[in-house]
């Protein structure tokens, strides 16, 4: 039986007088890698935020390791739950270790620790640590920005990672090349809990192990890829496959 690691039960969520979640309920084991899909304005970050008590339920229960959120000391949990979002928001005035190192720090962890676990981390996201620890974020790409913030994410070793569309602005060929790392680094670590949060079909396809898509607010549906690529649920999910069908030809038809 797979233990649940993230939980929402019936949970709704307004701006002002707008209801952007309504009844959203849904259970994601611990391990898995899942990723959230949908168009824009659906609800997505939303949710996310939603987990790690950057926004509140106004209604409903969320769970995460089987406690109730509205319970916990939400300072605490955060520590337990890894961040990455496609802005970085990496510390501009420090190094690449330095910045890796922040949560650590708090945590009083001692040099030693630190270097240690900040060249584990370099190699990690396949940065080279004598290349790359002393950077500042301006000498490094938007692909390398973006490893360090996945290493700083795992920094404390949290359980749970959550991922707010951290490749949209990257090109293609580097957004594919981490999207491979972010499956790989899940794989090898093993345990942990991974959220990711995209409206890119292929994205949230080659990445989930299932795939939860997302549409004003509610679930439509969540499954494994190749039974959402293969029997979508609704006409929703079948039109929004039907837009990848619809680019493939585009691009096709334009080498005919
Ligand atoms: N702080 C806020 N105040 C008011 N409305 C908000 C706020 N944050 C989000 N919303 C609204 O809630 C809805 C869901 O927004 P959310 O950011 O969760 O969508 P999303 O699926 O992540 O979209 P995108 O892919 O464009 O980031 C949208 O209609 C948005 O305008």
């Amino acid at each position: 039986m797979p233990k649940a690691a993230i939980q929402f039960k019936n949970v709704q969520k307004k701006f002002g007088s707008r209801t952007v979640i309504s009844g959203l309920s849904f259970t994601i084991n611990a391990g898995e890698l899942v990723t959230i899909l949908g168009s824009s304005g659906s609800g997505k970050t939303t949710t996310l935020k939603m987990v790690n008590g950057l926004l509140k339920a106004d209604e409903g229960q969320i769970l995460v390791d089987g406690k109730r959120l509205a319970d916990q000391d939400i300072v605490r949990l955060r520590r337990h739950i890894g961040y990455v979002v496609q802005q970085v928001g990496l510390f501009p005035h420090m190094t690449v270790a330095e910045n890796i190192a922040v949560v650590p720090k708090m945590l009083h962890w001692n040099g030693k620790q630190i270097k240690e676990r900040v060249n584990e981390l370099l190699q990690l996201v396949q940065l080279n640590p004598a290349d790359y620890a002393g950077r500042y974020p301006c000498q490094l790409s938007g692909g390398q920005q973006q490893r360090v913030g996945v290493a700083r994410a795992l920094a404390v070793n949290p359980p749970y990672v959550l991922f707010d569309e951290p490749f949209g602005a990257l090109d293609a060929l580097t957004r594919m090349e981490l999207q491979k790392e972010i499956k790989q680094i899940h794989q090898q670590l093993g345990d942990k809990t991974f959220l990711f949060v995209t409206h890119d079909i292929n994205e949230a396809l080659f990445l989930g192990q299932r795939v939860m898509v997302m549409h004003e607010g509610q679930v439509e549906q969540f499954a494994t890829p190749s039974e959402v690529v293969n029997h979508p649920a609704t006409a929703f999910v079948r039109d929004l496959l039907g837009t990848v069908q619809q680019n493939k030809k585009l691009w096709g038809g334009y080498h005919d």
